[in-house]
């Protein structure tokens, strides 16, 4: 481009000024900036030609030669491939991660050596525990890219926001949409499939063992595909904890594997018979009921969806659908299942009603001046229908259970504490098939209890070190050794605390353990305490089995005392 074309377009594009800048410029060079900017431009012009040829390719690519796979956010299988990209090097070192702070639950493994310690050094301190946690790196919104078994694979994570017309007539708002699309070079999905696969595989192998409890999502997210949320992800609860008559405890697990067998849905299609199983736990208040639910979860390998009918927003369309969207096998558990939980039956709550009304035309018959305190009454009585109208009735719970759309599969289990006050048609056979009767611990119980207390630990070999331990002296044999209590910040410390804190060891040996505990069982009357309340007493002293059987009498008599006295404190724990 000749120097003077550059300086007549100058101007024309208002740029006058800049001519004898131009001039300078070219004159200190020595040679016309015309042909850099004519460089530039050409390898603009490439550039572009370049990219547009790049994204007709890739679009053919994409549209010829690549599958892709959705994945929503309120699906398992999200969790499983973001934990997976996680742990993913390559994605780790990504330009664009999300950062998240990453929660431990109560029951993961933790090295004692991340655990901080007060001043004293004898107090463990976990504050700002969660902020020292190492965070998570997952890909943040956008386009990603990664490998896998020679692979390449596309990340999309997009987020938009969508409007939800408000779940139960409430109102709408604005909510999160989060999906995942999953692509790979192949004219099939199936290295996407594999992945999957795979991530599912890892993420199940980390949790292996473990119960995963999962409850209602609240009311606002219920309208989703997905009903159910994870809460919690437990320990399998061994069945051996769980101290039951040995015959109720084998009766039920044989029954349920006979149940969840892969030949029984052929066997009940083909006598026409619903492919469901019910269990009626009942007993009194911690005997057990919650536990052997879960340790037959465990024994099985199946999730636990809980439901309180008490819940405030769970109406009976929410409970029918909750029963349509559970998985092929799992535990359902209405806990405490008794008539407090159930709107009274319809016909009840009609003829009610009709009482009511008629003692209110009674009134006004007497009185037929309206007052101000007469309106407030009716306000009353109407708010009492209308509170009476909601949560769910016994022929609402009946078919989500049962009804012609409820799922089959799933394995029920109700408790209760009075099964006396159980409407008959809930229990019926077809509903409750079995009933499991908790009672108050024998004798034969209360030495089972106290073994599982202070037996060594499974997976974890009780360490017995002669090194001293925090403030403590050195540990000879698994006894405790006698030595001066420890102080912390100028207070002495009991010498119960002090060994307790000092050690994990036993005040006696294992080998005396089955004497002592029929010693135990033999202070503890039959059919007097629950298996919770023997638990109670011996986790008071969790490191002192000798002392938890010299102070059990003064414990029973004062147990049984309060029990007649009815009242609620405690003279000896
Ligand atoms: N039979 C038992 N064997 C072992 N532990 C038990 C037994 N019964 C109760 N426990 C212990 O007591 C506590 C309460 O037990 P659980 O919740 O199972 O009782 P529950 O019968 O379901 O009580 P509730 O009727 O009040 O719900 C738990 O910590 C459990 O470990």
């Amino acid at each position: 481009m000749p120097a003077n074309v550059i300086e007549t377009i100058l101007p024309l594009i208002g740029m006058k000024g800049f001519a004898p800048m131009y001039r300078f410029v070219g004159n200190w060079l020595g040679w016309d900036p015309t042909y850099l900017l004519t460089v530039l431009g050409f390898i603009w012009a490439i550039n572009k030609v370049i990219r547009q040829i790049y994204y007709f390719f890739y679009g053919l690519a994409t549209e010829y030669c690549m599958s892709t796979i959705h994945i929503s956010s309120t699906d398992d299988i999200y969790i499983h491939l973001m934990l997976w990209l996680s742990r993913q090097p390559r994605m780790v070192n990504s330009r664009a991660l999300m950062a998240e702070t990453v929660s431990k639950t109560a029951w993961e493994d933790e090295d004692e050596s991340t655990v901080a310690r007060d001043h004293s050094g004898l107090y463990l301190n976990f504050s700002n525990q969660e902020a020292r946690a190492r965070p998570q790196y997952i890909p943040a919104v956008g386009l990603h890219s990664f490998w896998w078994k020679g692979q390449y694979f596309r990340l999309h994570r997009k987020k938009e926001s969508i409007f939800d017309e408000g779940a139960h007539g409430g109102f709408g708002t604005f909510k999160d949409k989060e999906d995942l699309m999953v692509s790979c070079l192949w004219r099939s999905p199936d290295p996407i499939k594999q992945l999957l696969a795979h991530c599912k595989e890892q993420y199940y192998s980390d949790h292996q063992a473990r119960t995963i409890v999962k409850r209602p999502c609240p009311a606002y997210m219920r309208r989703a595909r997905n009903n159910w949320q994870q809460v919690a992800n437990r320990p399998v609860r061994d069945m051996r904890t769980v101290v039951l008559d040995q015959q109720q405890k084998l009766q039920v697990l044989a029954d349920m594997n006979e149940y969840l067998h892969p030949e029984t849905p052929h066997w009940y299609a083909n006598r026409g018979i619903p492919l469901r199983r019910g269990y009626l736990f009942h007993g009194p208040p911690g005997t057990g009921k919650t536990s052997l639910s879960f340790a037959l979860a465990g024994v099985f390998g199946l999730d636990i969806h809980v439901i309180s009918l008490l819940e405030p927003t769970l109406t009976e369309e929410d409970l029918s659908s909750l029963f349509s969207t559970l998985p092929r096998r799992c535990v359902v558990l209405l806990e405490d299942i008794d008539t407090a939980g159930l709107r009274r039956p319809a016909e009840e709550a009609r003829a009610a009603k009709r009482a009511a009304k008629k003692e209110k035309e009674k009134e006004e018959k007497e009185d037929s001046h309206t007052t101000t305190n007469d309106i407030k009454e009716l306000a009353k009585v109407l708010k009492k229908e209308s509170e009476e109208q909601k949560g769910i009735s016994l022929s609402g719970l009946l078919n989500a259970i049962d009804g012609v759309a409820s799922h089959e599969g799933r394995v029920l289990i109700m408790t209760t504490n009075v099964p006396e006050e159980l409407d008959d048609a809930l229990i019926r056979p077809g509903r409750v098939d079995l009933q499991v009767e908790f009672t108050y611990a024998t004798k034969e119980q209360a030495r089972e209890l106290f073994i599982r207390m202070y037996e060594g630990d499974q997976g974890r070999p009780r360490h017995v070190d002669s090194k001293p331990v925090a403030n403590g002296s050195p540990v000879p044999d698994g006894k405790l050794a006698k030595s001066s209590p420890p102080s912390t910040n100028g207070h002495v410390l009991s010498p119960e605390t002090s060994s307790a804190l000092r050690s994990g060891e036993l005040d006696i040996s294992i080998d005396e353990l089955p004497d002592i505990a029929r010693q135990f069982a033999e202070k503890i009357p039959d059919g007097e305490f629950s298996p919770a309340e023997i638990q109670g007493y011996l986790l008071k002293r969790k490191k002192h089995p000798r002392r938890a059987v010299e102070e059990a009498d003064k414990w029973v008599a004062a147990v049984i005392e309060q029990k007649i006295n009815r009242t609620k404190i405690s003279q000896v724990q």
